[in-house]
């Protein structure tokens, strides 16, 4: 897990302020002592084959790679267990020489909403705030992005992502051990920022959308996505206890409360771009995420409530603008 190539390439470029905090935030974030899993998994990832890699496939549904020649089946094998000591896998499918990481959620259908709506990410630089392993950086990079930064505070993410890394080998392609506050304050460097499946864990949506702002360049473009509920401009459901068994659930706007978030902190031209119901085809319990999920998180006599009686989750994809003309890097 070798972040020296990214600094040296954000030195003296408009990512400096991250450049120089970037080592001290990869010591907290990849804390040993903070986080007791973490040689296991890095025992795995230093145990995957080597392998030569035919073709990589970012674009497609199941981001990967495939072999130039079949692997054996103990190779097959190997690799297959090596990958499943990294559970749980939550966000995907990836697929590396055959094996099928038959993640937890169906992150291909997300893309595949927002896709053709956002503007074309070809030449730009993007900021993907809660990434998890990485799944939808490369479909961004597989759309042209130049240079993609993921960011994600949960360790085994990370190294997810580098057992992926070690195959897909992209070098504009990078997941790093930082939450949104760990962002310099107004970097201002990114064209499009993803925040997708974030700002309900946030207890100041507000202080969210502002610092996604911030990391924009002029008129650059949010692609948000969060739980939102049926209803009018103001509505806005704030769960007691848990929403669908999480614990970390705050703000889950209307489609019109979360529009007039947005212009309140400066966005420009918000537009609903989907919304759609999660299905339990969507979110499931697979071999590669093997606690419960989402049928475990609805209510088993009426499965438009979730166990505790709030609406269902259902997810809107918002994009907006910063402020001001955006110009091509
Ligand atoms: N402060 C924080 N800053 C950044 N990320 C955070 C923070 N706190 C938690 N996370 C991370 O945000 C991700 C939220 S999942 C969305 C994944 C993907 N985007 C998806 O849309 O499929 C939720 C979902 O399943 O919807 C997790 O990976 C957390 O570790």
């Amino acid at each position: 897990m070798n972040y020296q190539p990214l600094i040296e390439r954000w030195q003296g470029t408009e990512m400096n302020a991250w450049a120089e905090r970037l080592p001290e935030q990869l010591a907290k974030g990849l804390s040993h002592q903070r986080y007791g899993d973490l040689a296991r998994w890095l025992e795995a990832l230093a145990a995957l084959p080597n392998l030569e890699v035919g073709e990589r496939t970012l674009n497609t549904s199941r981001v990967g790679a495939t072999g130039t020649e079949a692997l054996s089946v103990e190779a097959h094998d190997q690799l297959r267990q090596t990958l499943m000591g990294l559970h749980p896998w939550r966000k995907g499918p990836f697929e590396l020489f055959d094996v099928h990481i038959d993640t937890e959620w169906r992150s291909d259908w997300k893309w595949e909403r927002l896709a053709e709506s956002i503007a074309p990410l070809t030449g730009r630089r993007v900021l993907d705030v809660g990434c998890g392993s990485g799944y939808h950086c490369w479909r961004m990079a597989g759309a042209g992005a130049r240079e993609v930064i993921g960011i994600d505070p949960t360790p085994l993410f990370i190294v997810q992502f580098w057992a992926l890394q070690k195959y897909l080998l992209q070098d504009h392609v990078w997941v790093v051990p930082a939450g949104i506050e760990d962002v310099p304050a107004a970097l201002k460097a990114f064209d499009t920022v993803f925040s997708m499946g974030v700002l309900y864990h946030r207890r100041s949506p507000m202080d969210h959308l502002i610092e996604l702002r911030d990391c924009l360049r002029p008129g650059g473009e949010l692609v948000l996505e969060t739980l939102v509920i049926e209803g009018e401009a103001g509505e806005v459901l704030v769960p007691e206890g848990r929403y669908a068994r999480m614990g970390n659930v705050w703000f889950l706007p209307s489609c019109a409360t979360l529009e007039g978030w947005l212009r309140k902190v400066g966005f420009v031209n918000p537009q609903v771009i989907d919304v759609s119901n999660t299905s339990t085809d969507e979110q499931r319990s697979t071999d590669w995420m093997t606690f419960h999920s989402l049928a475990n998180f609805l209510d088993p006599e009426d499965p438009s409530k979730s166990i505790e009686g709030y609406p269902a989750p259902r997810r809107a994809i918002v994009t907006a603008n910063a402020p001001g003309k955006w110009q091509p890097l």
